[in-house]
Order: C-alpha cells, then sequence, then structure tokens
C-alpha cells in the first residue's frame, strides 16, 4: 500500500520487521524481496512523491528534463570545484519513487569483471567477485533482444531474461548511428556486447527502457505485480531525519517527517532491522544527523557523537564529464525536434499513440570504453588508477544533435567524455544540524592532475576519432573546442566546460573486516553496530568503469539474500 504522506501516521501500525530508509533503486530492491515472504513486513519510507503520472520520467527522451531544478531533484549544488576553475555544478539526484532510477539516463553498463575482482578484494569477499554475482544480475535483469536481425547488435549468453528490471537496445535509429559503428569497426574497436564483463571498445547502449517507457525501480520492483502485497508498505513525502539506538549500539528506532519541514517528529520501529538506502548522498547525511559518522568533526558543529566512524561521507568519487559539438552537413540530427515545437509535439503524439518516434530512446545511442596505452606518458611514475585492464579509463558518449537546447539554426554532432578511473576523492560533510538543510557536496571533480590528463587524452581520441572516412564531408566545423587546440587550451576548455556524470559512490564504503577505515562490512552491515545495514551506492569502496545504477541493482540483489539469510527467511509462499 502507499501512504501518501507522514503528517497522520497516527492510526498506523509503526512496527514493522524492516525498515527501508529511501524507495530509490536500491531501497525498491530489498522492499521487493523481503516482501516475497508473506511473513516478513517492510514499510519503505520515501522523501519525494510519487513517479506516476511523471511525463517527464515516464518518457525515455525527456530524461534531459528530469533534473536538474525539478520537483523530482534534490536540487544540490556542489561546493565551488578548485578542478573546474571554482564553479559550482548542479548535482541532481532523484527526489521521487524510484529514487535516481526514476531521472537518470537509463544507461545499463555492469562495468568490468576487473571492478568487481576488485570489490572482491578490499572486502576480503569473493563473493564480490563477478562470476560469483552472475545470478545476481539475472535476477535484476530481464533482457528484452531488439526486433529484426539481431546478429551483431548484443551477446544473449551474457544476459538475463527472466529478471524484474527491463533492458533494451535503441529501438530508433539516429543518422550518427552507422558512421559511429562503421568506425568503430574500422579502429577494430566495436564491441558487440559491454555487459559481458569485458566492456573495452565502442558499441550500442543497452538501457532500463520497457516499449518505449522507463523502467525505474519503482515501475519495476514495485509494479503492479508487488505494490498491492499486504506486508509492503511505502510512505511517501517523508523524510527520515535520524535512526536512534535503543541500547548501546542496537539500532531499531527511526525517526521521521513530512518532507515538506516543520519540527514535527514521528517514530517507527524495524524489530529485525534498518535498512539506509538514500543514497550516496542521503546515506551519510542520514548517518551524521544521527551522530554516527566522524566524532571530532560532528561535535565541531554540535551532533554528539553516538559512534565515531570517521570513514562516513568520505571517500565520494564521481565521473567527470565534458561535451564537444560540431556543425554537420547533415538534417539528419534530433536539433530540430528540440527547438521546434511544432516537430516536439508531433513526437509526443507519436509516442503516446504507438510508444515509436525520437521519444522511446535515451540521448545517446552508442557508448565507447578505452583505456589510455601502457606506455602513455600520462600513466608513467604513478598507480594505474583503473580496477585493472579490463577497465577504460575514459568514456565517450556519442550524440546525434545537441542535448538539451541547440542553437536556432544548423545540425550538429557531439561526443562526450568521462573520466571513469578518476584519481580525486571528495567528501559529504554536514554544516548544520537542521536534518532540512543540503549537505555539503564535494566531488572534488578533476581534483587530481591524473585526471585532468586522462580527459584530455579522452578528446584527443575523439578528434582523431572524427577524422575516419565515415565523417568526410559530414563535419562541417567545430563549435566547441577548435580541433588544433594546444593541451593548455583543451585543459581550459575541460576546466571551464566539465560537469558531473552524476555517478557518485563510496561514502559509506565497504570494506574487510579487519580494516581500520570504511563504514560497512562486507555483509553491509554499520561497523560495530546492530540493527543497521546500508544498501545503495554509498556502499560501492570504488567507482565501477560504468555508469553505476547496474552495480547498485546487483549489490542490493546480493544484499536482499543476506538479510533473508540472517533471519532465516525462506520464502515461504512466494507471493508474484
Ligand atoms: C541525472 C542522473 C543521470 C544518471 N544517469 C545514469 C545512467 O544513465 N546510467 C546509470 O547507470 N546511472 C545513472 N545515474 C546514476 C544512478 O542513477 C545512481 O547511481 C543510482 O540510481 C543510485 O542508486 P541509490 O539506490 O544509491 O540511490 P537513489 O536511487 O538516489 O535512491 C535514494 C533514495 O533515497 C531517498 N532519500 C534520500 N534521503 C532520504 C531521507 N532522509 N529520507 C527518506 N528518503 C530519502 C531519495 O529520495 C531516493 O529516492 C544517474 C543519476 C542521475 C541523478
Amino acid at each position: 500500500s502507499i501512504i501518501n504522506r507522514a503528517t497522520d501516521p497516527a492510526g498506523l501500525n509503526l512496527t514493522f520487521d524492516f525498515i527501508v530508509v529511501g524507495g530509490g533503486t536500491a531501497g525498491n530492491v530489498i522492499a521487493n524481496r523481503l516482501t516475497e515472504d508473506k511473513d516478513s513486513s517492510v514499510l519503505v519510507i520515501e522523501a519525494g512523491g510519487s513517479n506516476e503520472d511523471v511525463l517527464n520520467i515516464i518518457v525515455p527522451w525527456f530524461c534531459i528534463r528530469a533534473t536538474p531544478d525539478t520537483p523530482q531533484d534534490w536540487n544540490y549544488t556542489t561546493t565551488p570545484q578548485d578542478g573546474l576553475g571554482g564553479r559550482s555544478v548542479p548535482y541532481p539526484r532523484g527526489f521521487v519513487l524510484g529514487g535516481s532510477s526514476s531521472v537518470n539516463s537509463m544507461d545499463y553498463t555492469r562495468g568490468s569483471k576487473d571492478d568487481y575482482a576488485r570489490f572482491a578484494r578490499v572486502s576480503g569477499d569473493d563473493g564480490w567477485s563477478w562470476d560469483r554475482l552472475i545470478p545476481y544480475m539475472r535476477k535484476n535483469e530481464r533482457f528484452s533482444p531488439p526486433i529484426g536481425n539481431t546478429t551483431e547488435v548484443f551477446n544473449p549468453a551474457v544476459h538475463g531474461f527472466h529478471g524484474i528490471n527491463t533492458v533494451s537496445m535503441p529501438a530508433f535509429p539516429q543518422g550518427t548511428d552507422t558512421r559511429v559503428i562503421d568506425t568503430a569497426k574500422e579502429l577494430k574497436e566495436f564491441n558487440i556486447d559491454m555487459n559481458s564483463g569485458e566492456p573495452l571498445g565502442i558499441g550500442w547502449v543497452q538501457t532500463t527502457i520497457k516499449n518505449g517507457s522507463r523502467s525505474s525501480s519503482a515501475t519495476s520492483y514495485l509494479g503492479p505485480q508487488y505494490i498491492g502485497r499486504p506486508n509492503l508498505h511505502v510512505m511517501l513525502n517523508t523524510l527520515v531525519t535520524r535512526v536512534l539506538q535503543s541500547d548501546a549500539g542496537v539500532f531499531q528506532t527511526v525517526e521521521f517527517a513530512p518532507s515538506s519541514g516543520g519540527s514535527t517528529r514521528f517514530r517507527a520501529t524495524a524489530t529485525k532491522e534498518i535498512i539506509l538506502s538514500a543514497g550516496s548522498i542521503g546515506t551519510p547525511h542520514i548517518l551524521m544527523n544521527s551522530g554516527i559518522g566522524d566524532s571530532r568533526e560532528l561535535s565541531t558543529i554540535g551532533i554528539a557523537s553516538v559512534h565515531n566512524l570517521p570513514s562516513v561521507g568520505k571517500n565520494l568519487t564521481d565521473h567527470p564529464i565534458v561535451r564537444l559539438s560540431w556543425l554537420v552537413n547533415s538534417t539528419d540530427t534530433f536539433d530540430d525536434a528540440n527547438r521546434n515545437a511544432t516537430l516536439a509535439a508531433e513526437e509526443l503524439m507519436q509516442w503516446n499513440a504507438t510508444r515509436t518516434g525520437l521519444l522511446v530512446d535515451s540521448v545517446s545511442n552508442q557508448i565507447g570504453w578505452l583505456r589510455l596505452p601502457d606506455d602513455s606518458p600520462v600513466l608513467q611514475g604513478v598507480p594505474d588508477p583503473s580496477a585493472g585492464p579490463l577497465s577504460a579509463h575514459f568514456e565517450l558518449l556519442f550524440e546525434n544533435g545537441i542535448v538539451g537546447t541547440p542553437p536556432p539554426t544548423g545540425h550538429y554532432l557531439s561526443m562526450s567524455a568521462a573520466v571513469v578511473s578518476p584519481s580525486a576523492r571528495g567528501s559529504v560533510t554536514l554544516n548544520s544540524t537542521d536534518p532540512f538543510s543540503s549537505p555539503v557536496i564535494d566531488p572534488n571533480l578533476l581534483g587530481a592532475a591524473l585526471d585532468v590528463a586522462i580527459l584530455r587524452t579522452a578528446v584527443r581520441t575523439i578528434q582523431s576519432f572524427i577524422l575516419g572516412p565515415a565523417w568526410s564531408y559530414y563535419i562541417i566545423a567545430p563549435i566547441s573546442l577548435n580541433d588544433t587546440a594546444s593541451d593548455a587550451e583543451v585543459d581550459a576548455y575541460t576546466q571551464a566546460n566539465t560537469g558531473s556524470l552524476f555517478h557518485p559512490i563510496g561514502t559509506a564504503a565497504m570494506s574487510a573486516v579487519t580494516a581500520d577505515y570504511g563504514v560497512v562490512n562486507p555483509d553491509l552491515k554499520v561497523k560495530g553496530l546492530s540493527g543497521l545495514r546500508v544498501v545503495d551506492a554509498s556502499v560501492l569502496p570504488f567507482i565501477p568503469a560504468a555508469h553505476t545504477q547496474a552495480a547498485v541493482y546487483i549489490f542490493a540483489e546480493r544484499a536482499a539474500d543476506f538479510i533473508k539469510e540472517e533471519f532465516g527467511i525462506t520464502v515461504s509462499e512466494l507471493q508474484v
């Protein structure tokens, strides 16, 4: 059942077996899996509202309108970033059921086998390795193959076809598709399926889209066949302010308030466990408000320490991204649909009527994952920041126009470059005891010289990519960065134009049981406490060289099994 607000919970029984804080990507996986057992009651508390009937988060193409500065966004901004010349940049997070899976760009990329080998290595738990996680990848994924000739576009052997969350391939052809794929093949970089654990190369993107509409954790894991379970309760528009200990180190109580603000506080009890799934910003925010964090830092702002855990909020890692565009000799781009209201209305009518046309896809049909050569001067004398030889240093995204609002005339090509094995680390801290005030978010984008150098190499790679024969007579002129720009000019451009790819992780990081750092153990329980587990992007100790939602879903699927095992939950009567 859905409870729409926290204002009058007096009539409700507020004791549950489990309370999931945050109905986002990971939280809804946990809620679904635990309520498979009809005897386990679960309350999900979500700060945002319903995902239903919000066109911008249903129509895939409108993901570009879903954030920033919308009612479905927490509307965070970073601190001034040294690596970006002192600029602050938007830092969107989903403020809606489904969390960031409801507002993201839907790219579904698991990362490499080496990314997961590193998770296993740092946690000391081989269960986090790629091979051991394959069953959980398949539990998450319901791959929906494209119609027609599919021999050269994906590898069925590496996909799950019976999971919950639909993953599909671009359904609307873009004018640049053939050019990108031809160039990739010519460079011997074509990768038929980058979700095989060996993602290096350039190929078709896979996205969380089902029949032309977004598949989020809200539409999938809380879909119509699950949301009616009598043991599943979802409270919307409700902000968790703190978790409270009953006995020393034992957590069973969640304190919450209407998201609209005010001083009223309510409490609910979890007799078995509280699962924090509030995301890489929300989870450390709640932990620190609850007195769980660096006790010296917390005392300076007047929060009494409950449990000294200095790693809370540290290790924030994210992917910096920059876009380049060119004027092109074609009218077959998506620019007209982005600037011509009549055309845009026609596209929406078509989507409404038949779930076809431009709006059924996200904005990039192809992605590339590339490494610097081993002998690159950039890597000399410094440790390789990637997880291993299967992981990319940088990513390329290909767009058949200008995303957002293009200039009034002309047609364009864009390519974006992102550092996906960054060295810089940032933090989430507090400067107020008010749970309604935003935390201080410093992702430290381009805060390491190596990240700047990797991004420069990525820009150079884009510039040489378009020298291939598929692009002759196509590109007219660069409109952002000159093709002849010096290294210093490239660096000045990236400093002035880079933003976040919105992939923060690591702020409640998993570490080995014996480690003297970290926030959660390999079973994702908070170190030194009982009754409190974290399941969301914040537990990833390193950022995968991939967009992050797939890893979050996979971690959450395994975490659900940890919880079931701990509480002896066998699925007595499987509810569909
Ligand atoms: C604009 C954008 C584009 C992105 N594009 C992609 C992409 O294309 N592909 C990809 O793989 N990844 C993408 N990502 C990243 C990906 O979506 C996230 O890594 C992933 O969804 C994070 O999952 P999570 O469960 O950790 O957090 P979330 O899904 O953000 O869930 C956290 C939930 O907790 C709630 N919450 C937070 N604090 C509280 C509180 N105090 N009380 C109650 N509820 C609370 C939030 O409202 C939210 O619903 C994108 C992210 C954004 C924002």
